[in-house]
C-alpha cells in the first residue's frame, strides 16, 4: 500500500486538508518515512573538528548544509554513545537547528526563549552566545522544564535560568529582550515521521486551539522584544492556520516586520491564501519547509523584527 493510502486509511479528515497544500507521492512518503538520525555538535565542551574527527573514527559524518555544527549520522541509538552522555554532542533534528540559526543572538544579549523544553534549541542559542549573557528558558509543562534542566546541565549551559510561566507572562517585560525565540507548541505534523500517533490523534480542532495559543504568544513575544530586536517564530507543521494566519496576525496587529532568511535549504512556496483568507506577500520571506524538500521534519520558520523606536 503506497504512503498516501496509508494515511488515507488512518486519517482521511488529514489527507483530504493537506492534499490541498501538495499531494505528490513524494510529499506523502516524506510524511511518514522514519527520520535520519542527526546531530549538533556541542562547542560549549570542546572544539568542533576535535568531536568530528573523534567521531569519524566510528561513524559516517555528513555535514548538514545550514549548521555549521550539524551533522547526518549512522547511528541506531545515540545513547550508547560516550559523546552523547558527555554533552558533546546533542541529539537534534536536521531543520531544528534552523530556527536559533535565524535568530542569530550574540555573546552579552538577553534572550529569551519562550517555550523551551526540551531544550535543544536553548543549548543551541548558549552555544553561539560562547556562555555569555543571558538566557530566559520558559516551558510551562513540570515534567518537560525538569528534562530542559537536565539537558541544559548536560549540555554545559550557564547562562539559563529557567522558569516555569505561560509564556504570555513575559508581555510584562515590555521592550526588554534582545532577542526571542517562540518555537510554539502545535499539532506536530513533521512529529509524523517519529511518531505515528500524531498522525492518527491529528483533528482539525486541535490546530484551531494551537493557532489561538499562538497568536496569544507571538503578540506577548512582541511585547517583550526591544527596539531593534529580533523574534523567530518556528513550528514543525504544515497547517497554514498555525503558520502564515499567526504571522500575518502579528503584522495587521504591530509595526512588526519579516526579514529574508538566506540558507542554503530547499523549501516550499509560503501559502498566501487559505480557505478564503489573504496573507500578506511579506510572508513570501518566510521559510516554509515540506518533509520531502530536505528529507527532514517539516518546519516553519519566520524571522521578525520591531523597528527602531517601534512600539
Ligand atoms: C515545540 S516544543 C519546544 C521545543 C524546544 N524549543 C526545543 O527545541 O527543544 C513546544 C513547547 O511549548 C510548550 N508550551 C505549551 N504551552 C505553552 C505556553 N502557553 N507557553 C509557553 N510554552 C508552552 C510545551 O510544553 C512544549 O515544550
Amino acid at each position: 500500500m503506497s504512503a498516501k493510502d496509508r494515511i488515507r486509511e488512518v486519517n482521511p479528515e488529514f489527507y483530504e486538508r493537506y492534499s490541498k497544500l501538495e499531494d505528490t507521492d513524494e510529499f506523502w512518503e516524506f510524511i511518514v518515512k522514519p527520520l535520519r538520525q542527526s546531530i549538533r555538535v556541542n562547542t560549549l565542551k570542546a572544539p568542533l573538528e576535535v568531536v568530528v574527527e573523534r567521531l569519524r573514527e566510528e561513524f559516517e559524518l555528513e555535514p548538514i548544509p545550514w549548521v555549521r555544527e550539524g551533522f547526518f549520522i549512522n547511528v541506531d541509538n545515540l545513547a550508547k554513545v560516550p559523546e552523547h552522555g558527555l554533552g558533546l554532542i546533542f541529539g537534534q533534528e536536521a531543520s531544528s537547528m534552523i530556527p536559533p540559526v535565524v535568530l542569530d543572538p550574540k555573546p552579552g544579549e538577553l534572550v529569551l526563549d519562550m517555550a523551551a523544553a526540551p531544550g535543544s534549541k536553548t543549548g543551541q542559542i548558549a552555544q553561539y552566545m560562547e556562555n555569555e549573557g543571558c538566557i530566559i528558558a520558559n516551558d510551562p509543562k513540570l515534567s518537560r522544564a525538569n528534562v530542559l534542566i537536565a539537558n541544559l546541565n548536560r549540555m554545559g549551559v550557564l547562562i539559563a535560568r529557567v522558569t516555569t510561566r505561560d509564556g504570555a507572562y513575559f508581555a510584562r517585560f515590555e521592550k526588554a529582550f534582545d532577542r526571542i525565540l517562540l518555537d510554539a507548541p502545535c499539532s506536530s505534523v513533521g512529529m509524523i515521521r517519529k511518531k505515528w500517533r500524531f498522525l492518527e490523534e491529528w483533528r482539525l480542532k486541535g490546530v484551531i486551539k494551537y493557532m489561538n495559543i499562538q497568536k496569544r504568544l507571538i503578540r506577548a513575544a512582541y511585547d517583550a522584544l526591544k527596539p531593534g530586536g529580533t523574534l523567530v517564530y518556528s513550528t514543525c507543521t504544515i497547517d497554514p492556520l498555525e503558520n502564515e494566519e499567526v504571522v500575518d496576525y502579528l503584522l495587521r496587529k504591530t509595526d512588526a516586520r519579516l526579514e529574508k532568511i538566506d540558507l542554503p535549504v530547499k523549501t516550499s512556496e509560503p501559502v498566501l491564501e487559505w480557505e478564503g483568507r489573504e496573507y500578506s506577500p511579506e510572508l513570501k520571506k518566510a521559510l516554509r519547509i515540506h518533509p520531502n524538500d530536505n528529507d527532514t521534519e517539516a518546519f516553519f520558520i519566520a524571522k521578525i523584527t520591531k523597528p527602531e523606536g517601534g512600539e
